[in-house]
């Protein structure tokens, strides 16, 4: 049997902004279909993390692969943006912001067949179950609503890897979950691996296979529970940090910073 090839390869990455290198010797391999998030207090790299597999960042050393092909490579990326409310002048629905997945994944090509794009147009509209509301104006939809469309958009492309920036923002905790599980779904379906920067991984727990967890230039990489434990966050806070398992839910104690990472803080 041959071992399947990683949907991304990250290999003694480093980035840096001037003086300040954000991590180094950074390596993190992600198998199709794994669903890795990636937590740590504000400012400490995680959407700089996306934006190098975007191709938006350049590593100052190290090297990337996406589903074995050396670099990034946007086509075979699905991107999944903070929540933010959709204006209610602009005229779009959420069909037309779906169409722009599906035509950025033909750029240059273009869609001869137009009932093959409206294929791909449903099939990601049916991924989010997102019929009863895709016609309607974006602007009129709740958030939740446009957050499912906004999903729908990145895997219209139907990406080898889904790249998701704290997509649960701002969601109630219903839709939170909602969004969280139709994520889930696809990368079950189809083996997409899933990257998810989130402050807050008890929404997602239940999914994650890896933790990313970066502080202030440190890092761990392991299971949830590997990463999420109290000698592994008190190493990487340097302070008394506890995590305790309340329900089928993680709290952190005793980091002040933690009160919006990776769990709910005491
Ligand atoms: N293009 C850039 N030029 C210089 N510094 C940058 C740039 N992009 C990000 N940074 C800095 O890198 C650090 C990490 O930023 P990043 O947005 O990756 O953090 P984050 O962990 O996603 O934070 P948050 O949780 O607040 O979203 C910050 O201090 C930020 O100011």
């Amino acid at each position: 049997m041959t071992a399947s090839v990683p949907a991304i390869d990250i290999r003694g990455a480093r980035l840096r902004f001037g003086d300040r290198v954000l991590w180094s010797d950074f390596d993190l391999t992600v198998a199709p279909g794994e669903f890795v998030a990636v937590l740590g207090p504000n400012g400490s790299g995680k959407t700089s993390l996306l934006r190098t597999l975007l191709g938006q960042y350049r590593l100052d050393a190290g090297t990337i692969s996406i589903d074995g092909r050396n670099g990034t490579d946007r086509s075979k990326i699905g991107y999944v943006p903070q929540q933010r409310p959709h204006d209610e002048g602009v005229p779009l629905r959420g069909r037309d912001l779906v169409g722009m997945g599906v035509d950025g994944r033909a750029w240059g090509v273009g869609w001869r067949n137009r009932k093959a794009r409206k294929a791909a147009v449903d099939l990601a509209i049916d991924q989010v179950d997102a019929r009863a509301f895709v016609d309607a104006p974006l602007g009129l939809l709740s958030g939740g609503e446009q957050q499912r469309m906004r999903v729908a958009q990145a895997l219209a492309s139907d990406p080898v890897v889904l790249l998701c920036d704290e997509p649960l923002l701002s969601l109630d905790p219903a839709n939170q979950a909602r969004v969280a599980q139709l994520i889930d779904r696809r990368r079950r379906a189809a083996a997409t691996a899933v990257v998810f920067v989130t402050h807050e991984i008890n929404p997602v727990l239940p999914y994650v296979d890896r933790v990313v967890y970066l502080v202030d230039g440190r890092f761990r990489i392991g299971t949830t529970d590997e990463v999420m434990n109290s000698a592994v966050l008190s190493e990487l806070y340097r302070t008394k940090v506890d995590v305790l398992r309340v329900r089928d839910r993680l709290v952190v104690v005793g980091a002040d910073e933690a009160a919006c990472h990776g769990a709910e803080a005491l």
